[in-house]
């Protein structure tokens, strides 16, 4: 996809914003606190329903201000010609949302439009970070890819809920075979999902470690699906571990606690990778799941969000990243104090917006 139009209001530094982007590479340049960021975190929210540095309720909305505004028209490589349209007003609390004209009752509705894969200061959490954050990855992934997998994922949070409360409560077996049964009839598919969409993204990893992070060697994706899975089916994990479920009050196996791991041939962990090894890994590991979904679904490349490039990447891996991107025919958007000074070399014909206390211009 290819955003035409960026448009915020009452969002963190800015009363209004408003940037018509380039197909290609769009830079965002200004000295810390000038609102480089918050630019991204637009388009972002807009794609996840909420930013990469938290929540709307977290300081989003700009201070004094009731609500923010967020619009974004685009139009989709395959369907060049279309326009498409999706607006958010967001309290913190309440929503409203939009796409194509009409009112959306779901958020999902208009994260399941819009592709973006962002990579920001934090996203070494991906690799070194909790269990949780990297079960999100997948599950955003095959969200995008394979339309029968959300309603697998909602049935399953579902049942793990009622499940869960029927352990505190100390519910009887009865009602806790009846939940099991749900558990895993969403469990086991939710996790063959799972291990289909590693192998997927596997297909990618090897060729994109070497053109971006050669250093780190040969490298393979191994799922863990929350449960001894080679061992036992689901039901009898979930069986085995009744007593001491109803001991800790909650469920203590299943695909809720699946996690995967990127194993490195240099024999190096996550907990040994340096901070920016481990930056470098979850890029790698962003733009797996970006290259996939720009070959298996009809939208083509989602739009690929850099938030300050240079941080933790020295001069040679900031250079293989932006030759990588420029010749994706991505529409990328890379924030930093100043341009990128591998830029140069890579040919690339970028846009190039200033922004400055709250203001954004585009240069030239
Ligand atoms: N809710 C808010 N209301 C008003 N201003 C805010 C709000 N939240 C953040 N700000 C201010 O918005 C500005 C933009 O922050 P942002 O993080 O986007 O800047 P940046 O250009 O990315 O900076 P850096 O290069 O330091 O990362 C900061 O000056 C910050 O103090």
């Amino acid at each position: 996809m290819r955003v035409t139009r960026l448009e915020a209001r009452d969002l963190r530094c800015f009363d209004a914003l408003q940037i018509g982007p380039g197909p290609g590479l769009n830079l965002l340049v200004g000295g810390n606190g000038a609102g480089k960021t918050s630019v991204l975190e637009a388009l972002h929210l807009m794609a996840y329903g909420r930013s990469f540095r938290g929540r709307v309720r977290d300081g989003l909305v700009r201070r004094g201000a009731d609500a923010l505004e967020v619009f974004v028209e685009w139009e989709e490589s395959g369907d060049p010609g279309r326009v498409r349209k999706a607006g958010l007003r967001h309290t913190g609390q309440a929503w409203v949302g939009k796409l194509d004209g009409t009112s959306v009752d779901q958020l999902s509705q208009l994260c399941a439009v819009l592709e973006v894969v962002s990579f920001e200061p934090g996203s070494h959490a991906l690799i070194d970070g909790s269990s949780e954050i990297r079960r999100r990855y997948l599950d955003w992934g095959l969200f995008h890819v394979e339309p029968d997998f959300f309603p697998v994922w909602r049935k399953y949070s579902r049942a793990l809920r009622q499940r869960n409360a029927l352990l505190k409560a100390q519910g009887g077996d009865r009602q806790l075979d009846s939940w099991d049964a749900e558990l895993v009839e969403a469990g086991e598919p939710l996790s063959r999902y799972r291990q289909g969409y590693i192998d997927r993204l596997q297909q990618e990893l090897p060729a994109l470690v070497s053109t971006l992070a050669p250093s780190l060697g040969q490298a393979e994706y191994r799922l863990h699906p929350g449960w001894k899975q080679a061992d036992l089916p689901l039901a009898d994990a979930l069986l085995l571990a009744r007593d001491r479920d109803r001991a800790v009050g909650h469920t203590t196996v299943g695909p809720h606690r699946a996690d995967w791991q990127v194993s490195l041939a240099s024999g190096a962990s996550h907990d040994t990778l340096s901070r920016g090894q481990a930056k470098l890994l979850a890029l790698t590991c962003l733009m797996a799941q970006a290259q996939a979904l720009a070959a298996d679904v009809a939208g083509g490349w989602p739009v690929v969000v850099l938030d300050d490039l240079a941080s933790e990447l020295d001069q040679a891996h900031q250079q293989r990243v932006l030759n990588y991107l420029t010749g994706t025919g991505a529409q990328v958007f890379i924030s930093g104090t100043e341009l990128p000074r591998a830029l140069s070399e890579t040919g690339a014909q970028p846009k190039v917006f200033h922004v400055e206390h709250g203001r954004l211009e585009a240069a030239g």
